[in-house]
């Protein structure tokens, strides 16, 4: 594996979760494989999990960790091309890209939408860029349209966690939320489940419609009430909508899972890939109750990390082998 982008650079994704579930068990198994390898862990936007348990993974896996908070301990940074930088910005992403590709093996960016120009965002051009010029084997921690270490590790969590015998049935709802926020979570989120073995649904209000690209074969409901019968797993989140792009359209309060909604379910299991508002997109009721997986959802992100590192680590091994064997 070179890159892990989204689910397209995974090409056997049941056998990838169940390799992740082994690593649970046996966490340092591979403590030689990262020897004397380097991650950099390049954030352009804030972060709590996905640094640290990345971080974690690849300390499991025997690497060296650099991180940096580029967007405030580096120089303000460049990603247009062909502009004369006679204004604020001080580095351009070409030099800066192509510096880490002296000083890291595998490279991890997180950069998130700006929620102003849709089709700059969803052209993936700051993570293209980073892939270009950097040269690296790339994993992203969260980009303009997608999440999927997030997704990797919400996979991983509901196996785990499936009836026996049957497919799952998975809910993504929509959550109210008073603050703008991207759609890369859920359209990861639609993007794995769509292609896993569970019947998955989306529950929204109207304006809120994801980018098709990512749901195709979701079942889409405008009442979640009805979308919510039988599920096994309520996965929620907020996101501003794609079409009225970046814009809030409702913070309809009725949209809030609460406790009491979950009586239609099959004792559904409730997920949110954190940070998440209490009591404004998830009812306290539910957060502090056995209902909710979110500590276990959240724990489960060094394993996705680590199977991902892992991947990478022993396709560049087998590159490097190769390089020699061909040179000698
Ligand atoms: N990486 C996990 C989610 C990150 C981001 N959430 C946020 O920005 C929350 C901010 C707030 O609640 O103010 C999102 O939804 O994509
Ligand atoms: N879920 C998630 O990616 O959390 P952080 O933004 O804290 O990394």
């Amino acid at each position: 594996m070179k890159l892990f982008t989204s689910v397209n650079d995974v090409t056997d994704i049941s056998g990838l979760v169940k390799e992740a579930l082994h690593l649970k068990q046996n966490p340092f198994a591979h403590k030689e494989l990262g020897k004397n390898k380097t991650l950099g862990l390049i954030f352009l936007n804030p972060s709590l999990r996905t640094r640290l348990s990345t971080q974690k993974a690849a300390l499991n896996l025997g690497m060296e960790v650099i991180v940096m908070n580029i967007d405030k301990e580096g120089w303000a940074l460049e990603t247009r091309d062909g502009v004369v930088m006679n204004d604020t910005t001080v580095e351009h992403i070409r030099e800066a890209a192509g510096v880490m590709g002296e000083y890291f093996d595998i490279l991890g960016i997180r950069s998130f939408p700006s929620l102003q120009n849709r089709d700059e965002d969803y052209s993936e051009d700051i993570l293209n860029k980073f892939i270009k010029f950097s040269g690296l084997p790339l994993v992203s921690l969260e980009s303009g349209t997608r999440h999927p270490l997030q997704s990797l590790t919400d996979l991983i969590t509901i196996t785990e966690h499936a009836p026996q015998g049957r497919r799952p049935k998975v809910v993504l709802t929509w959550a109210p939320h008073v603050k703008a926020l991207p759609q890369a979570v859920p359209n990861s989120f639609a993007e794995w489940m769509c292609k896993a073995d569970v019947d998955f649904t989306i529950t929204h209000p109207e304006g809120y419609e994801l980018d098709m690209q990512f749901t195709n074969g979701a079942n889409i409901s405008y009442n979640q009430e009805e979308a919510l019968q039988d599920a096994d797993f309520i996965y929620v989140k907020n996101w501003s909508s794609y079409q009225d792009y970046g814009k809030v359209i409702t913070t309809d309060p009725s949209w809030m899972l609460t406790r009491d909604r979950l009586g239609v379910t099959n004792n559904a299991k409730v997920m949110h890939c954190l940070p998440v508002r209490r009591d404004l997109e998830l009812g306290a009721d539910i957060l502090d109750s056995t209902d909710s997986l979110v500590i276990k959802e959240a724990g489960n992100r060094v394993w996705a990390a680590q199977i991902v590192l892992k991947k990478m680590l022993e396709a560049n091994i087998k590159q490097a082998d190769e390089r020699r064997f061909a040179g000698s």
